[in-house]
């Protein structure tokens, strides 16, 4: 029998540099996880391919796939609707291979809700300083917008408890070594492994 894959996710605070880390995860040659490609009703940016970076989808669209119970988590995030698709994730898990997904806070304790199993990486800033440098380099906000951002950060903070684990991303590639050693470890410790490793047991 086909054991099940493991469901990974990334999320923290907007401007922590999540999509960042999950680009860096995905460039290393030996990546093992399958990404989730996102639903969104947000308009594609320069560059932006639909099937490869979101399936861009109207507001109806998105709206019609809630109705449906086609999403696993979906969340509201600056006017514009953000969803998971439940099929690919559970197909992908059950066919035994591990999925990541990026997602913001709200959406991730949905998905804790329904995976409690999960593993639950947190993305932390090195400080509340360095995450508005980020939020401001990135120059999507004005500066009223700022302090709106840093407030609401705050609060994302605040359910970093219901995490398995915090990664700090100080360094992108350091950031990324971290994610991998936990879910490393994280198979290791899985009743998977102890099964095959008991099997040598039984070789007399
Ligand atoms: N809940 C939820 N959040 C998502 C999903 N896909 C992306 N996000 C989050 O939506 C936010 C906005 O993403 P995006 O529009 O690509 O802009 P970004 O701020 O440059 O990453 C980020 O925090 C993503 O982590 C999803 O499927 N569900
Ligand atoms: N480790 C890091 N050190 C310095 N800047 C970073 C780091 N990680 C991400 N950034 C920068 O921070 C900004 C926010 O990153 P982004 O990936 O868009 O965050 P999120 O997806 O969490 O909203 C971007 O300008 C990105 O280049």
């Amino acid at each position: 029998m086909n054991e099940k894959g493991l469901l990974i996710v990334l999320s923290g605070p907007s401007g922590v540099g999540k999509g960042t880390v999950r680009q860096a995860v995905f460039s290393r040659p030996d990546a093992k996880f399958e990404y989730s490609i996102s639903i969104t009703t947000r308009k594609p940016r320069e560059g932006e391919k639909d099937g490869v970076d979101y399936f861009f989808k109207t507001r109806e669209e998105f709206e019609q796939l809630i109705k449906d119970d086609k999403l696993l988590e979906y969340a509201e995030y600056v006017g514009n609707y953000y969803g998971t698709p439940v099929d690919y994730v559970q197909e992908t898990l059950n066919a035994g291979k591990d999925v990541f997904l990026e997602i913001e806070v709200q959406g991730a304790k949905q998905v804790r809700e329904k995976f409690p199993d999960g593993l639950f990486i947190f993305l932390m800033p090195p400080s509340l300083g360095e995450l508005q440098n980020r939020i401001v380099g990135r120059g999507t906000e004005s500066e009223d917008l700022i302090s709106n951002r840093m407030e609401a950060a705050r609060k994302e903070i605040e359910l970093m408890s219901m995490y398995d684990y915090i990664v700090e991303n100080d360094d992108v590639e350091l950031a990324v070594d971290r994610i991998n050693a936990i879910v490393l470890a994280e198979h290791h410790r899985s009743e998977r492994c102890v099964s095959k490793y008991i099997k040598l047991l039984e070789v007399k």
